[in-house]
C-alpha cells in the first residue's frame, strides 16, 4: 500500500482578475517534514496558504489533507482537521493579554450559558485547563514572562512568537508559518530557528514555512519549493535551490 501525503496540492490555481496568483501548482508534504516555500514578492506564496486554509475558493485543482479533499471546505471546517497558521500581518487581539490571546484558541470543552454567566461549574474547570495550556505554550515559545502584558504592547518579535503559540493551541498536525522572521532581529531569528526545530522534533508537527530570510530557510528546511509568478519553478534541497538557474534568475540581483 502506498502512503498518503499529509498534504497534497494538485494543479492548484487562483486568479485575481488577470493576475495568475497561483498557476497550476503541485507539491506535497509528508508527515514530519519541514518544507520551505520561497519566491520573490508577489510570487503567490501567501495565496497558497489562503487556499490551503479555505480563505479563498480555488479556481482549479485539488487540495487533499490526509487523503481527504478539502478544496471546497471553509476555514471553520479545515482548522479542526488539524491545520493552523500564522499571518504575515499579525492578527492578534492587541488589548488582550498574551495568555488570553492563546486561551482563545485553547478552549475546546463546552459549558452552559448559565455556567459562563456565573463563572461556576465546568466554566471554572475549562478556564483553568486553558490557562495552564496557554502558559505551557508561552513557555515553549519563550515569552512566559510577558503572559499578562497586552499583546499590542509586546515587541514585534514577541508578537510573532505569540502568534505561533496561538496557532499551536489549536493542536495542529500541520502548521503554516507566514514569514515568521519578519521584523525580528538576528538574536530573535536564532531563537525562532531553535523554536521551529522544537515544534518539529518535540511536538512532531509538520511545518510549511514561507520566509524571505534565506539563511533561516536553508537551515531549517531540508526541502524547499520555489515559486515565481504563481508557478513552481524549482523544488529540492537547499543546495539544489541555491544553484538552480531559474531560482537565481527569479531573484536576479538578490542573494539566495
Ligand atoms: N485578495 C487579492 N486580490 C487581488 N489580488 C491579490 C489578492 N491577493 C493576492 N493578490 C495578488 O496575487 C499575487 C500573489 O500575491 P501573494 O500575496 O500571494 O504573493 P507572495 O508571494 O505572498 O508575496 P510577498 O512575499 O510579497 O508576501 C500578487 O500579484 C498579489 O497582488
Amino acid at each position: 500500500m502506498t502512503s498518503v501525503a499529509l498534504l497534497e496540492l494538485s494543479d492548484v490555481s487562483k486568479f485575481f482578475g488577470g493576475v495568475k496568483a497561483v498557476d497550476r501548482l503541485s507539491f506535497s508534504i509528508e508527515k514530519g517534514e519541514t518544507l520551505g516555500l520561497i519566491g520573490p514578492n508577489g510570487a503567490g506564496k501567501t495565496t497558497v496558504f489562503n487556499l490551503i486554509t479555505g480563505l479563498y475558493p480555488l479556481d482549479g485543482g485539488r487540495i487533499a489533507f490526509k487523503g481527504e479533499d478539502i478544496s471546497q471546505m471553509k476555514p471553520h471546517e479545515i482548522i479542526p482537521k488539524g491545520i493552523a497558521r500564522t499571518f504575515q500581518n499579525l492578527r492578534l487581539f492587541p488589548r488582550a493579554s498574551s495568555v488570553e490571546n492563546v486561551m482563545t484558541a485553547c478552549r475546546k470543552e463546552s459549558y452552559s450559558f448559565l455556567e459562563a454567566l456565573t463563572h461556576l461549574g465546568r466554566w471554572r474547570h475549562c478556564e483553568q485547563r486553558a490557562m495552564e495550556r496557554a502558559m505551557e505554550l508561552l513557555k515553549l515559545v519563550g515569552i512566559a514572562d510577558r503572559a499578562h502584558q497586552a499583546a499590542g504592547t509586546l515587541p514585534y518579535g514577541h508578537q510573532r512568537k505569540l502568534e505561533i503559540a496561538r496557532a499551536l493551541a489549536l493542536e495542529p498536525e500541520l502548521l503554516l508559518l507566514d514569514e515568521p522572521a519578519a521584523g525580528m532581529n538576528p538574536e530573535e531569528v536564532d531563537e525562532l530557528n531553535a523554536l521551529i526545530r522544537r515544534i518539529s522534533e518535540e511536538l512532531g508537527i509538520t511545518i510549511i514555512v514561507i520566509e524571505h530570510h534565506m539563511e533561516l530557510v536553508m537551515e531549517i528546511c531540508p526541502r524547499i519549493v520555489c515559486m515565481n509568478f504563481g508557478a513552481k519553478i524549482a523544488e529540492g534541497s537547499p543546495a539544489e535551490i541555491q544553484s538552480h538557474p531559474e531560482v537565481l534568475a527569479a531573484y536576479l540581483g538578490e542573494e539566495v
